[in-house]
């Protein structure tokens, strides 16, 4: 890990920075006539397209626009600290402007919004107000998150809101993915880590670090902002306080986070802090640390951060036209956001938006899995563990702070929790690259336990499905290198793709080429000619199929020939044409010839009896084992070919001896077979 050396004299002297020189100032945009308030009770929705609006300023930005149009009725609605999942008839709680982090009793804090006054709008208010605000640059509902400021901290002054327009993240429809591997339709992949910083963690930081530049504007004793991470939550944390003008400091668990992670609070320009420790040991010395200094938590004990992340529920719910999946699948590790996400949607379902919530699937590491061995237990008492080395890495917690509320989450939403091996993980993470995506480790996590949930039949075919992915693949670079490369020790990497290298020579290109277009690889393609499902459980196996366009014309046979063929209709010649079959090879049928007869492809009839004598070993007894079965046959130089093929169809070298000794070819005597 490259190590860092800032001088700490400034970052400790404690002097507030000049705000006013640092504030952020976004784009001069042209003004336009549109009239519009922070209520949304009139929020110009079309009027960006109307050929009436004028532009009559250019000297104004965004946030002067919104401080213009700033209404004068009084804010309605507002959201206090409480303890989390208090007891009936608690009255203990906090302003947001108070520095708390926890309840009397040492629980954890919830954001509680004051219902009764969201519920005075409807359902239906609610989605047209969220709704009129996407995709647009008016500050600072062009935020994913802020365009439900209502609902996230609805008493923060437009001014002191600190954003990068985060959110509005792509749900990705996840069709070859999920036709492929799963067999599923209705599959998709909220892509949380394209965003400002890499990962979903922007969406809770542009709340924590809004709320922090508000604090400072109140001259509370806020001199810095200060986390542990695993590499997202820093890089969030100090994009967004360099972006405001606020000190940030991370403490990072050294040699354990990616390069791509560890650079960005540098280059953002936190106080970096690399410790010979582990998340938890780092996350102990933030909790202990901004207890004695002025350095406000940013770490998702902290509730604020929350209300942004529970946003991304919200979206999803907003990008499907208000309608509920059946099932989100979330990564966990430091455990806020399995709660976040049920926060979202719960709050949806209270407020009227939509009728019921999904069921939440959190997924673990294996070696990083205690919620796993919790729920496994049937929710008995909570056991940390000691986090061991994993290439989700940023899930490689052992001790989460937010373990209350993800059980929380789990269990009033029917939750289940899913762990994934580094092997399954690093293999989901490939295929799914392979179908154009470019996930990191944890959406591999995430992805392994909807291979797993399916294949158990939880998670059906055609439930619609939404696999949360966390970060952004960019930051894990070094992981796919290392599979593509097959460089990690006792893990087959079945999907790495590595470059093949060749001479600058067109003739040693064009081979090379020719081998890969008759590859079986590009064969699959015809996968986008055919939708293709197949199904298989314990009683019965079958395959459906249906064609993307609808003005080809197709059949599949299986006739005594053992070879399974799809003919397509072409219209210009009147006849069918063979497409595909499997296998290829008439003689590729198994024991096509019987168990002593000769398949030769070239010649017809295919099957002969073999002339002259054979000996051989035992055919069982080669190193390819039993699994493997031999064939041999006559090439066109009359040369006798032996070959061996496994039952996946792979060509192996055979080490089988089996020396052709006297065979005769048209009265002639052959010498050895060509091996
Ligand atoms: N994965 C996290 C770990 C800290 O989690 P947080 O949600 O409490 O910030 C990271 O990126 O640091």
């Amino acid at each position: 890990m490259t190590s860092c050396s800032f001088s700490s004299s400034s970052l400790f002297s404690f002097n507030l920075p000049n705000q006013n020189s640092l504030h952020r100032r976004p784009p001069t945009l042209p003004r336009h006539a549109i009239v519009s308030s922070t209520d949304g009770s009139s929020n110009g929705a079309s009027s960006s397209s109307s050929p009436t609006v004028k532009p009559t300023r250019t000297e104004d930005n965004i946030r002067d626009e919104a401080r213009r149009h700033r209404s004068a009725s009084a804010n309605p609605f507002s959201a206090r600290y409480v303890p989390f999942n208090a007891p009936p008839g608690s009255t203990e709680s906090y302003s947001l402007d108070e520095v708390v982090y926890r309840s009397e009793s040492g629980g954890l804090l919830d954001v509680q919004h004051d219902l009764d006054a969201l519920r005075s709008h409807d359902g239906a208010y609610w989605r047209n107000l969220f709704d009129s605000r996407v995709g647009k640059t008016k500050w600072p509902y062009g935020s994913g998150v802020w365009s439900k400021k209502e609902w996230v901290l609805p008493e923060i002054d437009d001014d002191d809101i600190v954003s990068a327009f985060e959110g509005n993240s792509n749900l990705f429809w996840a069709e070859r993915f999920g036709k492929t591997f799963l067999g599923m339709n209705d599959l998709w992949v909220k892509h949380c880590g394209i965003s400002h910083t890499g990962s979903f963690k922007d969406l809770g930081m542009t709340v924590l670090v809004s709320q922090v530049n508000r604090l400072r504007k109140m001259n509370k004793p806020v001199v810095g902002v200060g986390c542990a991470s695993t590499g997202d939550t820093s890089a969030a944390l100090s994009a967004y306080c360099a972006s405001a003008g606020i000190p940030s400091i991370v403490i990072l668990p050294a040699n354990k986070i990616s390069m791509a992670q560890l650079v960005q609070p540098i280059a953002n320009g936190a106080f970096v802090l690399s410790i010979d420790t582990d998340f938890d040991g780092c996350m102990k010395l933030i909790r202990e640390i901004t207890s004695e200094l002025p350095i406000y938590l940013a770490n998702s004990l902290n509730s604020l951060r929350l209300e942004g992340q529970k946003t991304a529920a919200i979206e999803i719910l907003q990008q499907f036209n208000w309608q509920v999946p059946d099932w989100v699948i979330v990564p966990g590790g430091n455990l806020g956001n399995i709660y976040a996400f049920y926060k979202g949607f719960k709050m949806c379902q209270e407020l009227g938006l939509v009728d019921r919530i999904p069921r939440l699937v959190c997924a673990q590491a294996a070696n990083a899995n205690p919620l796993y061995l919790h729920y496994k237990s049937g929710w008995k008492e909570f056991k940390p563990v000691k986090a061991n080395a994993t290439f989700a890495s940023a899930i490689q917690i052992g001790d989460p702070v937010s373990i209350d509320r993800a059980v929380y989450a789990l269990r009033n939403c029917d939750g289940i929790v899913e762990e994934a091996t580094e092997e399954e993980l690093m293999d989901a993470m490939a295929q799914a690259d392979s179908t154009g995506m470019f996930v990191c480790p944890h959406t591999g996590v995430a992805l392994t336990a909807l291979f797993k949930l399916r294949s158990q039949g939880v998670i059906a075919p055609t439930d619609r499905t939404v696999v949360v992915s966390t970060a952004h693949g960019l930051k894990f670079t070094q992981a796919k290198i290392d599979y593509h490369s097959k460089a990690i020790p006792d893990m087959a990497c079945r999907f790495s793709n590595p470059p093949v290298e060749v001479k600058a020579d067109f003739g040693a290109v064009m081979d090379v080429l020719k081998g890969y277009l008759g590859s079986e690889e590009l064969r699959e393609n015809i996968q986008y000619i055919y939708n293709y499902c197949f199904f298989s459980d314990e009683t019965e196996s079958y395959f459906t199929y249906s064609l993307y366009n609808h003005a080809n014309v197709s059949r599949f046979a299986m006739d005594v020939s053992g070879q399974i063929k799809q003919f397509t209709w072409l219209n210009n010649n009147n006849q069918w044409n063979l497409f595909w079959s499997q296998p290829r090879q008439q003689c590729q049928v198994y024991a096509y010839c019987g168990s002593f007869g000769i398949c030769n492809d070239k010649s017809q009839p295919f099957c002969q009896c073999p002339q002259g004598e054979i000996e051989s070993e035992d055919p069982t007894n080669h190193q390819e084992g039993p699994d493997s079965t031999l064939s041999s046959r006559f090439a066109t130089s009359g040369t006798f070919q032996i070959s061996v093929e496994n039952r996946e169809g792979f060509q192996l070298k055979p080490r089988l001896l089996l020396r052709w000794l006297r065979a005769r070819s048209d009265g002639k005597e052959e010498g050895m077979g060509d091996l």
